[in-house]
């Protein structure tokens, strides 16, 4: 029973026991030994609040302004791909709820439901398409023009994935997208589909045959030159990278270790966040996802200069329990429990959180 649910946690059981096995452990699994997909949950517990009190809290605006746009709560969905794996309305749904919610919702290129049918579905949702770059740049070209007739917002350039992550569990698995199901961007051509012959993961086969592993900074200077979109890098973890995203002039970077799914051993995303923020300077926004499971996360990662987070997960345990709703509710869960960490920290709106609410256990004197 949903009224039972109350974290994302609950959620994130169910899915457990009623999704098959091929899409479960897709959904779940991270690279390698997973040390940072734990860890990148774990890692918030390791930072701990300096509330402030006495500040009268009892009128509170979870608002934002992202990219110009305002949205209801700092909390938007992370691409994840196949989402008709966890609801027959996949997609849909969760773009539904993120319009519900007043909240970003952002596409994926390998997604099962079109650019053209998400837009329609919802379009009072501020969009993000997300951009995978493939070896025939036509490909990606054409994406691009797609998901800016169909009104997207943003183009999110995924620069963490030149290549394919090894996960395990696809490979014992074999991983495949079920036969009724398809990559809805490319109709009817070779794209839509993986090749069942190949060994392990046939996505892992997909990508290797289609994706650029050549992918550079030249290919963003590209990327700027074929739309007129805000582009997001999204996979940044050093100020390294972030000084060369400042320079090739991006709009903004999403700090993500692809929720621990490429390389095992990075850092976790929230660890990896405050280096990134001092080397932007405020010269763009900062976004932040993976481990994100409670609304004291946002607030943690807001503090440390995050503009706002996104989930991936959390949004495919929702929609595996029913669809739109369940989505709705899991955002609302995380919504209500930041506002909850907002008024106990002494903040009204996002512009009260400060710096120096939270602090890492390991460094409690230097703040
Ligand atoms: C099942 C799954 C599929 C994903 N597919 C994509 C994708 O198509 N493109 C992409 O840029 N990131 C993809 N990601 C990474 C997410 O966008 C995001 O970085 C990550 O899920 C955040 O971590 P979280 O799941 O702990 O919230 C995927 C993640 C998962 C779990
Ligand atoms: C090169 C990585 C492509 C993976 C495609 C979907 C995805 O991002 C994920 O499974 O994670």
């Amino acid at each position: 029973m949903a009224e039972n649910f109350v974290c994302v946690q609950d959620y994130e059981k169910y899915a457990l026991s009623a999704l098959p096995k091929n899409a479960l452990d897709y959904y779940r699994s991270g690279a390698g030994a997973q040390t940072t997909l734990a860890d990148n949950e774990k890692a918030f517990s390791r930072y701990k609040f300096r509330p402030r009190f006495l500040r009268d809290v009892s009128k509170r605006d979870l608002s934002t302004i992202i990219q110009g746009e305002k949205i209801s709560i700092p909390i938007g969905i992370s691409p994840t791909a196949m989402q008709r794996m966890a609801h027959p309305d996949g997609e849909i749904a969760n773009v539904k709820a993120a319009e519900a919610m007043g909240t970003i919702y952002t596409l994926s290129t390998l997604s099962t439901s079109s650019i053209e049918e998400v837009a329609e579905a919802a379009p009072n949702c501020i969009k993000w398409f997300q951009l995978y770059i493939f070896r025939d740049r036509n490909v990606t070209r054409n994406l691009v023009m797609r998901a800016e007739k169909a009104g997207f917002k943003a183009l999110v350039l995924t620069i963490d994935s030149p290549l394919f992550g090894i996960r395990l569990l696809d490979v014992r698995n074999q991983f495949t997208l079920p036969p009724h199901l398809s990559l809805r961007n490319f109709g009817n051509i070779a794209h839509s589909k993986f090749d069942d012959s190949a060994d392990g993961s046939k996505l892992t086969a997909y990508v290797n045959s289609l994706f650029d592993d050549t992918l550079n900074w030249d290919d963003v200077k590209w990327l700027k030159s074929i739309t007129t979109l805000p582009i997001i890098l999204k996979g940044i973890l050093t100020a390294e990278d972030a000084y060369l995203a400042v320079d090739s002039q991006v709009s903004g970077i999403l700090v993500s270790n692809h929720g621990a799914r490429q390389l095992d051993g990075t850092l976790a995303s929230i660890d990896a966040l405050e280096e990134i923020v001092n080397a932007v300077n405020g010269k763009l926004e900062v976004y932040l996802d993976g481990g994100i499971r409670d609304g004291t996360d946002v607030f943690k990662a807001l503090a440390l200069g995050a503009k706002m987070v996104f989930i991936g997960r959390p949004a495919l345990w929702g929609l595996t329990h029913n669809g739109k709703e369940g989505v709705k509710k899991v955002l609302n869960i995380i919504k209500n429990e930041f506002d909850k960490a907002l008024a106990l920290c002494g903040c009204c709106n996002v512009g009260d959180i400060k710096r120096d609410m939270v602090v890492h256990q390991s460094n409690n004197s230097k703040l």
